[in-house]
């Protein structure tokens, strides 16, 4: 079996009749994480809900874990093992902390080591969500809700996890704890991690390599450790 655990061939994506996504080839290695960056509008977002199956492609194929999964709806692969955390988190504000952690749990039938059905893992990585567990997703801080929003995704224990900059609109102290909690499921789960983010001195402490796009293409990857977050800002600076 390949090494890659996601292996995106050829893969365009539309708006309607406005083509925002071409021809992208993307190879992430098993346990490994790669960041995507560029600037607004580039098309990362695209590219995530593209993998996750929430925008359909025109044209391309998305292997995952050696699967063909690009004709597959989103719960399905959930199931498979593709987590997302989006941009914006979408918590839903109606529902407890503890709902929402469950609303991510359909995606795994694992129930071992559990507290209340949610894996003990996500309390372990984030104390205060159980502190605050009948808490309404509405009244969460952006920080509170980014823990939640990252714990709804680890729910379904994914293999892989996609996340939408995680950092942004978030307070600089709260950043740091995200960005350790975040150290800790690569570490700790080996959780392969597509990471979207725009705050490259988080990406070149936390990522392996990085893919930087513009107007809808890949036109950069390497490893982090070969190149000094200052060759690529241009990517992101406007
Ligand atoms: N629902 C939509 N309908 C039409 N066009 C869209 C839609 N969502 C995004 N676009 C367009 O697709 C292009 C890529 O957007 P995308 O959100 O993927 O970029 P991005 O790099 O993630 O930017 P950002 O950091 O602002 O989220 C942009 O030109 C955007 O205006």
């Amino acid at each position: 079996m390949s090494d890659a655990l996601l292996d995106i061939a050829g893969l365009s994506c539309a708006y309607g009749q406005s083509d925002v996504l071409w021809d992208i080839d993307l190879l992430l290695p098993r346990g490994k994480v790669m960041a995507l960056i560029g600037r607004n509008g580039v098309g990362k977002t695209t590219l995530l809900h593209a993998i996750m199956g929430t925008r359909p492609a025109k044209t391309g194929r998305i292997l995952f874990d050696g699967t063909d999964i690009s004709a597959l709806p989103p719960h399905k692969r959930a199931k498979a093992g593709v987590g997302f955390v989006p941009q914006g988190r979408h918590i839903f504000p109606q529902l407890t902390v503890m709902e929402n952690l469950e609303t991510g749990l359909s995606a795994s039938g694992d129930r071992s080591n559990t507290k209340h059905g949610i894996p003990q893992h996500i309390f372990d990585l984030f104390p205060k969500l159980y502190d605050i567990r009948n808490r309404a997703g509405g009244f969460l801080s952006g920080g509170e809700q980014q823990q939640l929003a990252i714990g709804r995704a680890l729910a379904g224990r994914p293999t892989l996890l996609l996340l939408d900059e995680p950092t942004e609109g978030i307070q600089p102290n709260v950043v740091q704890q995200i960005e350790a909690a975040l150290v800790h499921v690569r570490d700790t789960l080996g959780m392969t991690i597509l990471l979207v983010e725009q705050y490259l001195d988080f990406v070149w402490r936390f990522a392996d390599n990085y893919s930087a796009m513009q107007n809808g293409r890949i036109l950069q990857q390497g490893r982090i450790a070969d190149a000094p977050a200052s060759d690529v800002a241009h990517f992101i600076q406007i």
